[in-house]
């Protein structure tokens, strides 16, 4: 598996916004997406293409286009819908499906409540969206999810990640193409398995309480 952690002031600066308790939930939302799109630039670099001619106004000239099947974006309910957007400005043929993911936060297990994703995967390059990866069961039963239905190519991008979630999914990728993208490596989990220092509850902050 690789792991990419972003070095450019312009996320650690979006990333100190996002992880100020004052920041209000409109600026917030808006900063998840324009960081989005700052880290998709280094999570599609090596995005599928093929060559094909053109004619400019002078010539004729080789260029490329994205490789069918087209890459399918997958946001994991609810907090990943905030990077949704931020992705798609970058890649806008691509195409989109859904994982609803929420973490019992007693046991810490992720459950599965949605889905609509195409049947067979096969061939298709994936990119999961979720900003938090904290203990990484939640990213771990996705990708295992992809895998399961044919992928063979899965890049996840986080917004926030830890050492104990890169080693979660390090295993669940065993020996599998998984690539990892974070905005930063924060130190660790507190003992309600939150990130830290981290941003709270990334769904909470989006888009208010999870009404239990
Ligand atoms: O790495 P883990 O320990 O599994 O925790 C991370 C997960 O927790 C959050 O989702 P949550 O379950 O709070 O659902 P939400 O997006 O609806 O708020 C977050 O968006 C991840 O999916
Ligand atoms: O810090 C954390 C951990 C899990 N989920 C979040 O939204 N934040
Ligand atoms: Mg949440």
């Amino acid at each position: 598996m690789r792991v990419f952690v972003a070095d450019h002031p312009l996320i650690t600066h979006k990333l100190t916004v996002l992880r100020d308790k004052n920041t209000p939930q409109p600026t917030f939302r808006l900063l998840t997406e324009e960081l989005m799109t700052l880290l998709a630039y280094e999570a599609t670099r090596e995005v599928r293409v093929e060559p094909y001619e053109i004619e400019t106004p002078v010539t004729k000239t080789m260029g490329v286009r994205l490789t069918q099947p087209l890459p399918l974006i997958v946001p994991i309910l609810r907090a990943g819908l905030g990077m949704l957007e931020g992705m798609v400005k970058l890649v806008p043929t691509a195409e989109v499906g859904f994982l609803g993911m929420a973490r019992d936060e007693e046991t810490l297990l992720p459950t599965t409540y949605a889905e609509r994703l195409p049947d067979s995967l096969a061939g298709r390059q994936c990119f999961v969206l979720d900003p938090m990866l904290a203990t990484g069961g939640s990213l771990a039963g996705a990708i295992k999810f992809l895998f399961d239905r044919g992928a063979d190519d899965v890049t996840a991008i986080c917004v926030l990640g830890t050492p104990e979630g890169i080693e979660t999914i390090r295993e669940a990728a065993g020996d599998r193409k998984v690539t990892l993208v974070l905005g930063a490596l924060d130190e660790g989990l507190n003992d309600k398995a939150y990130i830290v220092p981290g941003l709270g509850d990334a769904g909470d902050r989006l888009y208010g309480t999870a009404g239990e």
